[in-house]
């Protein structure tokens, strides 16, 4: 077959890489590092055969001042943001700056099963002046895509990932989950600390969801999923893998065995969907969570 790698052209592309200064690197659908040439792995200081997951790179790197620059007072918060929009598209190019000075020009490419191949080439020599507009820009972007307390996507980027998905053929669900009594937990501890619970959710969420999951907070502390590929059982069986995750006790500011729940509406996108529809069921479904209980999901 013309255009096609056969095993000749593979070991050709293997010594390559091997020898390339271009940054090359594999990472599998759960995000877990599966090859990485010479260059990433100096640039990332990373042992020869060390295959850490991506959270864990960053937060290697981020200990030890090593690897990418990481600008924040708080490291989860970074994490919450680069996440939401880490592996969200099939491709997208970004600019990143190393703790040794070089200035890195990254792609990553995303396939259907997943796998996402990152590639970085230095730009250190070039355009230098510019780059400090390139950086706001992009800091910009960050910010308008980002919601500012939790870092998960804001309203309008989550509600843009379903638009996303009506748009692709296959099976895809989207799901609103609610935090239960939230008005109280603010009335009984204050305000910051209904902050913390919704961080708390926030990076709860984004523990256990995949890369290509879309999780967004709409407002207040009410949050979307958009599930990617993902049939309806599989769907119910993770939303309630998630509500039942959050029954043991949750340290939150001084409240060592601090509790809270959380309802969900979920629904599978089906054919002539809009953003509107697929949202008013999920948040129909929500509404009878609540009606019946609280601490539960309900299918729209
Ligand atoms: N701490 C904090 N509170 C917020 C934020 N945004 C909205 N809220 C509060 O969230 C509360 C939501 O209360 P309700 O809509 O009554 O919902 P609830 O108490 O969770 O009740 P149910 O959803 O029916 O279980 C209100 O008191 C809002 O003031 C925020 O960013 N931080």
């Amino acid at each position: 077959m013309p255009n096609t790698l056969h095993t000749e052209h593979i070991q050709q592309l293997q010594t390559l890489y091997q020898g390339s200064e271009l940054l090359v690197a594999l990472f599998d659908a759960s995000d877990t590092l599966r090859y990485a040439n010479p260059a990433f792995r100096q640039a990332y200081h990373l042992a020869e055969t060390a295959m850490p997951t991506w959270v864990q790179l960053m937060r290697d790197n981020h200990a030890e001042h090593t690897g990418t620059v990481i600008r924040t007072a708080d490291f989860d918060t970074w994490l919450g943001s680069a996440l939401s929009r880490r592996g969200k598209q099939a491709y997208r190019m970004l600019e990143s700056d190393l703790h040794d000075g070089r200035w890195l020009m990254m792609t990553e490419t995303v396939n259907e099963a997943g796998w996402m191949l990152c590639t970085a080439v230095d730009i250190s020599s070039l355009a230098a002046g510019k780059r400090s507009l390139r950086t706001a820009r992009d800091l910009a972007l960050r910010a308008a895509s980002s919601d500012a307390l939790t870092g998960l996507s804001n309203r309008r980027h989550i509600l843009a990932q379903l638009e996303t998905q009506l748009a692709r053929s296959g099976t895809h669900c989207v799901a609103i989950l609610d935090i239960d009594f939230f008005k109280r937990i603010n009335d009984s501890h204050g305000h910051p600390f209904g902050d913390l619970v919704l961080m708390d959710f926030a990076r709860y969420l984004q523990n256990q969801l995949r890369r290509s999951d879309g999780i967004g907070r709409l407002g207040g502390e009410e949050f979307m999923l958009v599930l990617p590929d993902t049939p309806l059982a599989q769907a119910s069986l993770l939303m309630h893998q998630l509500l039942s995750g959050l029954h043991p006790p949750r340290p939150i500011g001084a409240l060592a065995d601090f509790h809270y729940s959380c309802s969900g509406g979920l629904t599978l996108l089906q054919p002539g969907d809009s953003v509107q529809s697929a949202y008013h069921r999920a948040d129909a479904a929500l509404y009878r969570a609540k009606q019946h209980g609280r601490n539960r999901i309900e299918l729209g």
